[in-house]
């Protein structure tokens, strides 16, 4: 497939080294210009290469702030190789006609695994017992460690990791509550909490599965720690800005929680040699994680083979389906057109001026399909005409008022 722009000059920028399968895809589909890193870069390193770049990478690490953004001069697209997109100005990336797509399914189960297993170690104690033997101590004692089968595990953010992990827990006879802003269909014999506060002071093991939004921010301070039962534990594997990390602190060092399991944090190191501080290093009934809940082979393979195939599909075809702050337009192939895209500002007039173009030409549309949402538009044109006037059209394309970005594909 051949397109406005040749792929070979198409430079796509990996970081924080997302899987090896990505690059395969790229190749694979001819995208030869990739540059790979392994780690996430310092801002001004970022900004630099992300002015070269049209479709980049990363992971949850990566900061594409407003400002960023701005130096991304030739960005087509972006993807997220996770599934939270809150490392990314949404708001800004869509304004500048770039969509965003991640793996919104990929490591789901991975963190539902990880949850559980913790959910079973809190509940036996395992953190403090492992650390005096680490210590030289032997701690044999039943006092404060339980089954899991019949407690009662509450879920806030019953979504996809959410669902999972309640239905992994009812395999093992935990009875399952959940809270969430919406209206879930439960899973099993999953129910409802009446409210947050509801579930806290039911739940023996609370765990946290929302994503971080203005909602989420510190929705988890003092006050919803002190309203868990005495001797419950919390998990935290969703985003570090949730839980009040200094109020979480304090209810493990007066044991009134028996236990927590973090693994996402306020402030993360930006790479692995940088180091990890926090005020709940050195507790013993805390596990801590580095953010590492999507991080076995499996997901971060499929991670990589999803989003890379996003990112092509998009850059060969126009496709913008499953991305995260854009129009979604879900396109066929064009074997005998010639495929136009505009992207503008969702103004009024830039359409009529666009089908002006294509009449005053007596251009024959094949097919047409458009999308808006309250910012952006998005209008893919499929055309018989030849390469030349695809590309005058094109250019006449971008001189319209409103335009952010036009492309065609032969
Ligand atoms: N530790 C790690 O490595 C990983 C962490 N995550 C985090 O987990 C989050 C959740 O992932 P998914 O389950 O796939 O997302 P999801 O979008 O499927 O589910 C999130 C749920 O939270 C609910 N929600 C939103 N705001 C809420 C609020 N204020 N109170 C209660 N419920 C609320 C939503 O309605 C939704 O049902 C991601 O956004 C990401 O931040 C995801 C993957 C790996
Ligand atoms: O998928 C997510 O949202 C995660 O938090 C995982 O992030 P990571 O790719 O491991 O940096």
């Amino acid at each position: 497939m051949k397109t406005s722009f040749p792929k070979q000059d198409i430079r796509v920028l990996l970081l924080e080294g997302v899987s090896q399968t990505a690059v395969d895809v790229f190749q694979r589909a001819g995208y030869s210009q990739i540059e790979y890193h392994k780690k996430s870069l310092p801002e001004n390193e970022l900004k630099e290469r992300i002015a070269e770049a049209h479709i980049v990478g990363l992971r949850s690490r990566t900061q594409l702030t407003a400002d960023v953004l701005e130096h991304a001069r030739r960005l087509i697209a972006v993807g997220c190789f996770c599934i939270g997109t809150n490392q990314v100005d949404l708001g800004t990336a869509e304004r500048l006609g770039v969509p965003v797509f991640n793996a919104p399914y990929s490591n789901t189960r991975s963190v539902a695994e990880l949850v559980i297993a913790e959910a079973i170690m809190l509940l036996r104690g395992i953190p403090q017992k492992s650390m005096q033997c680490h210590r030289g101590g032997w701690a044999k004692s039943a006092n404060g460690s339980y089954e899991a089968r019949d407690k009662v595990l509450g879920i806030i953010g019953y979504g996809h990791i959410g669902t999972q992990v309640g239905v992994l827990a009812e395999s093992m006879g935990m009875h399952v509550i959940f809270h969430d802003v919406e209206t879930k269909l439960s899973m099993g014999n999953a129910r409802a909490a009446a409210s947050l506060q509801d579930l806290l002071q039911r739940s023996d093991v609370v765990t946290l599965h929302v994503p971080e939004t203005p909602s989420t921010k510190m929705m988890f301070g003092a006050r919803e720690i002190a309203a868990m039962r005495k001797g419950a534990v919390l998990i935290n594997a969703s985003r570090g800005s949730v839980v009040d990390i200094e109020a979480l602190a304090e209810a493990l060092r007066s044991e009134h929680l028996a236990g927590a399991a973090v693994d996402v944090f306020p402030t993360e190191p930006k790479s692995n040699d940088d180091p990890f501080v926090s005020p709940l290093v050195g507790l013993d009934n805390a596990i801590l994680t580095p953010h590492i809940g999507g991080s076995t082979l499996e997901a971060q393979d499929n991670i990589g083979i999803e989003v890379a195939s996003k990112l092509v599909r998009y850059s060969d075809n126009g496709s913008t389906l499953s991305a995260v702050n854009f129009p979604e337009v879900s396109l066929p192939e064009h074997p005998k057109s010639r495929r136009l895209l505009h992207i503008h500002k969702n103004v009024p007039g830039v359409l009529s001026r666009i089908n002006e173009l294509f009449s005053a030409g007596n251009i024959n549309i094949d097919a047409q399909f458009l999308q808006t949402d309250a910012e952006v538009g998005y209008v893919v044109i499929d055309v018989s005409a030849g390469e030349d006037q695809a590309d005058e059209l094109k250019a006449k394309l971008a001189t319209i008022p409103g335009t952010l970005r036009s492309r065609v594909l032969y």
